[in-house]
């Protein structure tokens, strides 16, 4: 049995900072097995997150500068934590942060260039997990399912509420998944117009009331009709999700609050139509499981037969940095890590670039 020491990288699109996870994974058994060791989260300078969030419009030659110097800055946030670990780890695994992203034009794109971060960090890198998807025609997203199934099989369904949500689960012996559609990017537009960077514990929300209006044209979006598989990102929030919101004439408040049952609403309609038990148990990870309100709406439009598990922090907030260490082992091994199941891809594919430290 070997255990790998990977230290998993991930940069999500609610632009909140960079996850590092340090994880062990082995197999035993024919069962990934896993334990998260240590994290650690850094939260990006405002200047930062502005290059990020506008990499999209960034000239072709700034674009290539940006991917070059986050992937310096990759590789020195990974040394300075593998120092403070004092432990010797064997890879890393990063996602990236996702400035492109159109699987229907084969485009997508993640900054953090994997032989800078490799030369900066002195370590062997394994990135760029979603264009070969793409190439064989898949949505190259989500990717994380592969982890839902390798290693929290007891669940039966696993939700993540990060800037995006998305679900996964198994049917028919086949894992099913794709982006349901927004969960916190709307939430902070909201809240930074506010002046803050988030609704802690959806406090706001809570004592925010409904607008009719507004919930059914959320409801009546395009995308929820489309069958899976599908995938969506910050061009579609931007396209069409906003001028809904800003149409409204509501109190902010009262935007939180119904963005969150429209959320909970179209979270509830993709559990109900694929249950299959009386009695079903899902996990709910990503920042949004930190928000009791959210929780609480969501809770109540499920219902009794489906137990909303909420996990530990760490859980919570490093599950994907953690399937990225996992997708990284399978790499390595030449393994299965992306479905095409799950992306609509033309055959599940070993997906990853590898990258050794050079020079000295
Ligand atoms: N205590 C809290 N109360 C309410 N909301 C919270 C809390 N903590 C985090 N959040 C929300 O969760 C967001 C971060 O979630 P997360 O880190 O899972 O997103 P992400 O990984 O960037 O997104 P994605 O998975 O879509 O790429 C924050 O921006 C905030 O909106
Ligand atoms: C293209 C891209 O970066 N997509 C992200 C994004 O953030 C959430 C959702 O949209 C998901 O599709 C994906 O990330 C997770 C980690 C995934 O691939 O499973």
């Amino acid at each position: 049995m070997s255990m790998y020491k990977v230290l998993g990288l991930m940069s999500g699109t609610s632009l909140d900072g960079l996850d590092m996870a340090y994880c062990h994974i082995w197999e035993e058994d024919g069962h990934w097995n896993f334990s998260i060791k240590q994290t650690k989260d850094v939260p990006y300078s405002d200047e930062m997150r502005e290059y990020l969030k506008n990499a999209i419009y960034l000239s072709d030659a700034d674009h290539a500068q940006l991917h070059k110097d986050y992937g310096m800055w990759l590789g020195e946030q990974s040394k300075l934590f593998i120092d403070e670990l004092g432990e010797e780890i064997d890879f890393i695994a990063s996602h990236g942060h996702t400035s492109h992203h159109r699987p229907e034009d084969g485009i997508t794109f993640q900054l953090g260039d994997g032989q800078f971060l490799a030369n900066t960090s002195g370590k062997q890198v394994v990135c760029d997990f979603r264009t070969k998807d793409v190439s064989l025609k898949g949505q190259g997203a989500p990717l994380v399912p592969i982890g839902d199934r390798l290693l929290f099989h007891e669940f039966d369904f696993c939700l993540n509420l990060g800037g995006i949500s998305n679900i996964s689960f198994e049917k028919n012996d086949e894992r099913i998944a794709y982006d349901i559609g927004m969960a916190n990017m709307p939430l902070n537009y909201i809240t930074h117009k506010m002046g803050l960077p988030y609704d802690e514990n959806g406090n706001l929300a809570r004592s925010g009331k409904l607008d009719h209006g507004l919930l059914q044209k959320l409801n009546s979006l395009e995308y929820y009709r489309l069958p899976y598989p599908k995938s969506t990102g910050y061009e579609w929030f931007t396209e069409k999700v906003i001028p809904l919101v800003n149409a409204s004439t509501s109190a902010n408040i009262d935007l939180l609050h119904t963005l969150i049952h429209h959320n909970c609403e179209q979270i509830a309609f993709s559990v109900h139509k694929y249950s299959s038990k009386p009695q079903n148990k899902l996990l709910a990870t990503g920042g949004g499981a930190l928000n009791q309100f959210f929780m609480d709406i969501l809770q109540e439009k499920l219902g009794p037969n489906i137990e909303v598990v909420i996990p530990t922090k760490t859980l919570i907030a490093y599950k994907e940095a953690l399937v990225f260490a996992l997708m990284s082992v399978l790499r390595l091994e030449g393994k299965t890590n992306v479905l095409k199941s799950v992306t609509g891809a033309t055959s599940d594919s070993c997906s990853g670039e590898v990258f050794f430290p050079q020079g000295s």
